[in-house]
């Protein structure tokens, strides 16, 4: 199961996080960004050899220490086919040093075109014959609300590739409870009814540590429902977003784990890609930065929940 692979380098490196991989151009040092228009000039594809340039330092500064990183699809997509080579390049590049990768695009729709995102980003598609990977992430983030339809070619690609999903159930932001607190005639909220389904469709799935390669998405800056979520999902491991720039902290999220430290990771993005800001150094220390703030978020977070043990 693909999430036994990421438990086994959590618990080597004792460092339950991954690291968010969302490069806006703005986050790029004016030195990189010189050098790839320089090189392509201030085009969609000098802009994405500056994100790529970007994502390659922050990974030789964190493989060693940090087992994963998510990139989010959005910030690649929207400097066109050139972003989306960018991602596709970062993936190759993380799975070389080793990393695990998270892919998060929040996929979802009916089962038939469900079956072409898995393909896509977890699988392989069939040219003339032979079977190509595309992307090759190690796990996706998808949207369940289309219902078992929608995940049922990802949990076949899991269940034969190696390959696991995040699936969205307690988001970070704002406005999440609009539609995933609401009660519904049994007294549970649909959140909760998100994660029981996540529960069922990983059943099939289950790895050697009790965790199925169907996660849930539950924000840190839900730390109730996140121990709520916990304590009613005991298969489904948790990939948390908040902790960071959206104000969760070691606090929030030690809910997240079970008994062993097992049970979750925690992404943090900006909080890691512009570390600089709040080091007192310049923008061309952002890699040493990015490590010195991985490091600290893993030491903060192994002080709250102790030894990560398998
Ligand atoms: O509920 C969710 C689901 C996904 N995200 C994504 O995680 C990162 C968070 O970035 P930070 O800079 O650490 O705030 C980003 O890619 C979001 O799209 C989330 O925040 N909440």
């Amino acid at each position: 199961m693909a999430f036994d692979r990421l438990i086994d380098k959590i618990a080597e490196m004792q460092n339950p996080t991954v690291a968010g991989l969302d490069p806006k151009l703005d986050y790029v040092p004016e030195f990189i960004k010189e050098e790839c228009f320089a090189k392509y000039g201030k085009t969609l594809e000098g802009a994405a050899a500056a994100l790529f340039e970007f994502n390659k330092a922050l990974i030789d500064a964190l493989y060693e220490v940090v087992p994963a990183i998510k990139p989010q699809a959005a910030y690649y997509e929207m400097y066109g086919w050139q972003g989306v080579k960018a991602l596709a390049d970062t993936i190759a590049y993380a799975k070389s040093k080793g990393m695990f990768v998270i892919t998060d695009g929040k996929r979802n729709d009916i089962g038939t075109t469900m079956e072409a995102y898995a393909a896509a980003h977890l699988g392989s598609t069939t040219v003339a014959g032979e079977e190509v990977e595309a992307f090759g992430a190690d796990a996706l983030t998808v949207n369940g609300y289309l219902g078992t339809d929608g995940i049922k070619p990802l949990v076949n690609i899991c269940k034969s590739g190696d390959k696991g999903i995040f699936v969205l159930v307690k988001t970070s932001n704002p406005s999440s409870g609009e539609l995933q607190d609401k009660k519904l005639d049994d007294g549970t909220t649909v959140y909760e009814q998100m994660g029981k389904m996540c529960e069922e469709w990983g059943t099939e799935l289950e790895g050697k540590y009790g965790y199925s390669g169907v996660g849930a998405v539950v924000g840190a800056t839900y730390p109730e429902q996140l121990a709520e979520m916990r304590a009613k999902c005991p298969h489904t491991f948790f990939l948390v977003p908040g902790y960071g720039a959206q104000g969760g902290g070691a606090n929030d999220v030690k809910n997240a784990f079970d008994e062993n430290g097992l049970g979750a990771i925690i992404n943090s993005s900006r909080g890691i890609m512009c570390a600089w800001k709040k080091q007192g150094l310049t923008e061309n220390d952002f890699a040493k930065a990015a490590y010195n703030e991985a490091v600290r978020m893993r030491d903060e977070i192994i002080g709250c929940i102790g030894k990560i043990k398998k």
